[in-house]
């Protein structure tokens, strides 16, 4: 039987500072198949970093199992078959683009050809142009670029698409799902849902170091299934909202009020025939629900693409890990 690309079994992992032990990861579990493209997606502090750390061996676990193709971390980024790209670092600014990936290019023992992966990440027609130079999302490509040399079997990239455009970030995703299909496995953690849904085949999103949820995007968007119903409607009166058959929770800000509910209608037709409600609008939930249900906590992509959010007032259940 083939290894799994990634094994994390029970991991801890521990840090102290001055204000207390902090569990940065806790008894995560967790396999990756190869071919698998996975996003980690959490809130800030959630782990997702110090879990790429340990999964490379940069950090120790205090306890528990870690394996990259049934490999010790550093046993298996020392043949070449992991590579990583982080948010930060690395990177000589007064070097070009082509002579830094020229310089680690021949740290490795067997390499794809450097204008393979400079054409694969991009940036071919920056190669004669000094790092220092670059954008933030060319030298992101670059660090991409110098991740695809050793042709790994695992990629693992922490945010890869900081700094990038819209297009940048569009053929990057293009290069990761043409690897997938000849066998690359990717896991990257990122704040962007639209990334993930997009782009993944697996979501596993963690909170407080544990893995909360586990599935395709469409299981995951599923755990947060019903309707969300919003209304101008001055003097709300919450409880007999909440007593509507199938509401799970009534939110009252000002004159808006909103209701997460399974049964949509009926909220609906209570606003409008019972109350004088305006401006009723019903949608559907997303991603970023369910991410909000699941962590408790509103993403980056919320905090910029809207300007309040309903946070579950009960646990959800369902392909809950
Ligand atoms: N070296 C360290 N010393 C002390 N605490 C740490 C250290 N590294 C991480 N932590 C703490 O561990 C927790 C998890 O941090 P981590 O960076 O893994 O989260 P993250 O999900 O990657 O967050 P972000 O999305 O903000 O990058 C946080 O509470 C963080 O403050």
């Amino acid at each position: 039987m083939t290894a799994p690309a990634v094994l994390l079994d029970d991991v801890v992992k521990t840090f102290s500072s001055a204000g207390g032990d902090v569990m940065a990861v806790d008894h995560l579990t967790l396999q990756i198949q190869p071919g698998e493209v996975v996003a980690f997606l959490g809130p800030n502090g959630a782990g997702k970093t110090t879990t790429i750390d340990v999964l490379l061996g940069l950090a120790e676990p205090d306890s528990g199992t870690v394996a990259v193709h049934g490999m010790k971390p550093r046993a298996a980024i020392a043949r070449g078959s992991v590579s990583a790209v982080m948010q930060t670092g690395g990177l000589l600014k007064d070097y070009t683009v082509g002579e830094t990936v020229e310089l680690v290019a021949s740290l490795h023992p067997s390499s794809r050809p450097v204008g393979e992966v400079l054409e694969r990440a991009g940036i071919a027609d920056v190669r004669s142009r000094l790092v220092g130079r670059c954008s933030g999302g060319q030298q992101q490509r670059l660090r991409f670029a110098m991740a695809l040399l050793s042709d790994p079997d695992l990629l693992v990239l922490d945010e890869p698409t900081t700094g990038m455009d819209v297009e940048g970030r569009r053929d990057f995703w293009a290069a990761i799902r043409a690897d997938a299909v000849h066998g690359r496995t990717t896991l990257f953690a990122t704040h962007y849902l639209e990334e993930a849904d997009a782009y993944a085949d697996r979501i596993v999103l963690v909170r407080r170091g544990r893995v909360v949820a586990d599935g395709t995007p469409a299981e995951i968007k599923a755990l947060s299934s019903g309707r969300l119903v919003r209304a101008t409607l001055p003097s709300a009166d919450g409880t007999a909202l909440a007593r509507i058959p199938g509401v799970e929770s009534v939110e009252i800000r000002g004159d808006v009020v909103s209701v997460r509910a399974n049964d949509s209608d009926a909220v609906a037709r209570y606003l409008l025939t019972s109350t004088v409600a305006r401006d009723v609008e019903v949608t559907s939930r997303n991603l970023e629900d369910a991410f909000v249900a699941l962590t408790g906590s509103a993403s980056d992509a919320a905090l910029t693409s809207d300007t309040e959010r309903v946070v579950a007032d009960r646990p959800t259940e369902g392909v809950l890990a």
